[in-house]
């Protein structure tokens, strides 16, 4: 009886309460989530039609297959993996020292709400990055080797991204070709990872932006944290590196680069197809060559990419100055959910005082630790732009393919839209969602 009254009254709340022409336009059928599109736009989903049509499916017994609850997915999704993928998506570096502290550090931070704060509609939660404004904070995270979690892969993902209105970075890492992505990814937003080769294969590197670019990957992320794998005790313990895996997976976007093709026939004197091992092994090396680039190099990027350039991995002041000084449009604070290196800081433990030195110079990015709506509220509030989502969709995938991102995405948005809307917060503008809605859980003791 509660839940049918709760399920209503969030139903009228929301259909009071969207702007008038937001009303007109949602003209999805509640208890499927389908979006259509009028007057020739796509009309926003609404994270919160969300909560109130699983409050209405639940009275017929109807409630999705998958679980609402943040920290469960990864459990779950991990009994349906092999104990390979598992300890690859899971694990992380080291002791694991900087993942917790990448999850402790949203704990150390809590949200004050403020009441009677008049509101006649809910949250705005849109974003405003590299110029344009996007209908929420938030972007799938590059994610390597997506098949191996489920056969289909990143087309799954990006297929969900694009339906949930949320942008879809592709990974260099990927077992999918940049074109097969992108067709799937269909009208969404796109933006595309690099993991770099060495300057002297810069003729690969034009190559793979120029696919990524004819594709429509609008934006380019440089991950400056990855040249070479980090120390994995899981995947040691396991034996287990994607890429050196029978079924070639990871190494789609090698295997599918003419010049790459060129590159390893000149090198070895035969095709790819003639010696598939070698290829991969010869790829593997190309985007990992074990040692990194300079700030010049970026240059080059610059040259070669016309569209916005963000730098991933971005953990101290300094680099982040650095990146401003090279006219870069963005970087993502992120420590690569802790999987690179031990005994380093929280993600969003730097997040403030890389803020206050560049926020006002260059769109701020976050990543690392996020696994509800609480915490991106956090980031947002700690002067984020916006926050990618790493795990949790990817588990989202390995529970139900691009139903299970699906999921996940809009679970975490609605989270997300209530959080705010209960504290009293009105936008996830930096207007609204600033550092005054926190403070420091310690200093309450
Ligand atoms: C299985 C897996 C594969 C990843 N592959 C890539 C990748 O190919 N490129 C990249 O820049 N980051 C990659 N990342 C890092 C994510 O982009 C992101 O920084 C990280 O997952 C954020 O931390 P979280 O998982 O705790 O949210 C990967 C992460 C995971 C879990
Ligand atoms: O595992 C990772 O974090 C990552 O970036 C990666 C590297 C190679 C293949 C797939 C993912």
């Amino acid at each position: 009886m509660f839940d049918e009254l709760r399920g209503r009254q969030q139903l009228s709340l929301k259909l009071n309460s969207r702007n008038c022409q937001e009303a007109a336009d949602i003209s999805g059928n509640m208890g499927e989530m389908e979006y259509h599109y009028s007057a020739g736009k796509r009309s926003q989903p609404n994270p919160v039609e969300y909560e109130s049509s699983i409050y209405q499916k639940g009275l017929s017994y109807q409630r999705p297959p998958f679980t609402f609850k943040p920290l469960e997915w990864e459990s779950l999704a991990a009994e349906r993996m092999s104990a390979d993928s598992k300890g690859y998506v899971v694990g992380s570096a080291g002791t694991g020292e900087t993942a917790n502290k990448n999850r402790a550090a949203f704990a150390k931070w809590s949200i004050i709400p403020r009441r009677l704060i008049k509101t006649t509609s809910l949250p705005e939660i849109s974003a405003s990055v590299l110029g344009q404004k996007l209908p929420f904070p938030i972007a799938c995270a590059p994610v390597g080797v997506q098949r191996i979690f489920n056969p289909d892969g990143e087309e799954a993902a990006a297929s969900a991204a694009a339906k949930q209105n949320v942008p879809y970075i592709m990974s260099t890492a990927s077992s999918t070709s940049i074109e097969d992505v992108a067709r799937a990814n269909g009208d969404g937003v796109r933006w595309f990872q690099l993991y770099w080769p060495p300057n002297e294969q810069n003729d690969i590197t034009k190559s793979i932006l120029g696919r990524a670019q004819k594709a429509g990957f609008s934006a380019l992320f440089v991950t400056l944290d990855t040249y070479i794998l980090g120390w994995r005790p899981s995947d040691m313990d396991n034996g287990y590196n994607p890429f050196l895996r029978s079924d070639q997976v990871g190494v789609a976007i090698g295997l599918t680069d003419p010049v790459f093709h060129d590159h390893f026939k000149k090198k070895h004197g035969k095709a790819v197809e003639e010696d598939m091992g070698e290829a991969v092994a010869e790829w593997t090396h190309t985007v990992f060559p074990g040692y990194s680039h300079s700030f010049e190099d970026i240059k080059f990027l610059q040259q070669h990419w016309k569209g916005p350039i963000i730098l991933k991995g971005i953990q101290s002041v300094e680099d982040a100055q650095k990146c401003v000084e090279i006219g870069v449009q963005g970087i993502v604070v992120s420590n690569h959910g802790g999987r690179q290196s031990d005994g380093g800081c929280s993600s969003l433990g730097v997040l403030p005082r890389i803020v206050d030195a560049v926020g006002n110079k260059i769109d701020i990015f976050f990543d690392s630790g996020i696994r509800c709506g609480a915490d991106i509220a956090k980031a947002l509030a700690l002067g984020a732009k916006m926050c990618l989502i790493g795990r949790p969709y990817i588990y989202g995938l390995a529970l139900g393919g691009e139903e299970g991102v699906s999921h996940v995405l809009k679970a975490l948005l609605g989270d997300l839209e209530l959080t705010l809307h209960l504290a009293g917060i009105c936008s996830s503008s930096q207007e609204h969602l600033n550092r005054s809605v926190l403070t420091k859980e310690d200093d309450l003791f």
